[in-house]
């Protein structure tokens, strides 16, 4: 029997870029633009931005950092597939789509801008978006968080991004022809092991989070769910943080870090700026599947396979 195709084609270089960002967003893109210029010079060809990395992280800031991608929202199936019918947004209407577009055509590398808040003017509804260059410059796809970090950890944090914000309604994966698929989720939703095994079921090789855990959830859990989600599903995880800013109102806990399909932390920021690299390769993804054959061992007859019956690939 012929062996199946390889999850990741070739080797691939990722930069993870823990950028720190303040209130003037256009001192953010223009700065992030530096960032991703210097990991492309350092070759990486997978270059991924925090959440929030155009703006503060808070409650507060998403009304006033928010961009349009799309007019034609959600009467199209995705706002990816909207802007390749309807066109791309002006550059008043989001400065910071140009400059991702831009940078990933000029240095012909896929680039995920973590996310950016976006507002749609169809539904006066606020997402938390990350969009997914292509090497040419074109928006592959966009995940808006499909689960919103609301919390209560007494004496410690609150936080209700639904006091804002409205969630994502999909699953995304992403298809990179020369290399193969990836996952995208944003922060929260690294905690719900459903996503990450739909996408690594469908084929993904890698699972991204652009992510903004705090002081209090860092430590317990933001090492422990990448490794989770890769000792589950045998893939590599990237997670991406903004860099830790005390002057701020939202401490983020950094620590951006790069996980191999046997869970082991492979690179890993500290909590300042910096950016993360690896190299992936299928022979590591290969190896752990071979000596941990888990995907032939799963028992269907016994508990559903979530990655089968009716999955939402598009949002409303
Ligand atoms: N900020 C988030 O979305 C999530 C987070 O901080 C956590 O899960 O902890």
């Amino acid at each position: 029997m012929p062996s199946p195709p390889p999850l990741l084609r070739k080797q691939l270089k990722i930069a993870l870029i823990q950028l720190a960002s303040g209130a003037d967003k256009s001192h953010n893109l223009a700065h992030a633009r530096s960032k991703i210029l210097e990991a492309s010079k350092a070759g990486a060809k997978l270059i991924v931005l925090p959440e929030c990395f155009n703006s503060p992280y808070g409650t507060q800031y998403f009304p006033k950092y928010a961009e349009i991608l799309s007019t034609d929202t959600p009467a199209q199936s995705s706002v990816a597939s909207a802007i390749r019918s309807g066109g791309p947004p002006s550059e008043d209407q989001s400065p910071s789509y140009h400059m991702l577009s831009k940078v990933a055509a000029e240095t012909e590398s896929y680039l995920l801008g973590g996310s950016i808040p976006e507002y749609v003017p169809k539904t006066r509804k606020y997402h938390n978006t990350a969009l997914f260059f292509s090497p040419d410059g074109e928006l592959l796809a966009t995940h808006r968080k499909v689960h919103l970090f609301d919390i209560d950890i007494p004496g410690k944090i609150s936080f209700h991004e639904s006091e804002v914000l409205s969630p994502g309604n999909k699953v995304t994966l992403v298809d990179l022809p020369e290399y193969g698929k990836v996952g995208v989720a944003i922060c929260y939703d690294i905690r719900f092991p459903e996503l990450a095994t739909i996408a690594a079921r469908h084929g993904a090789f890698l699972l991204l989070y652009p992510g903004a855990f705090n002081l209090t959830t860092g430590p317990l859990h933001w090492e422990l769910q990448a490794r989770a989600r890769a000792v589950d599903n045998q893939v590599y995880v990237g997670l991406c943080s903004p860099a830790r800013d005390m002057e701020a109102s939202y401490h983020a806990w950094g620590h951006s870090m790069l996980v191999d399909p046997y869970a082991e932390v492979v690179a890993q920021a500290d909590e300042k700026e910096q950016i993360v690299y690896a190299e992936l390769n299928n022979e590591k993804m290969e190896e752990v599947r071979k000596s941990i054959p888990l995907l032939g061992q799963r028992r269907f007859d016994v508990y559903p396979d979530v990655s089968k019956g009716e999955i939402k690939w598009e949002d409303d």
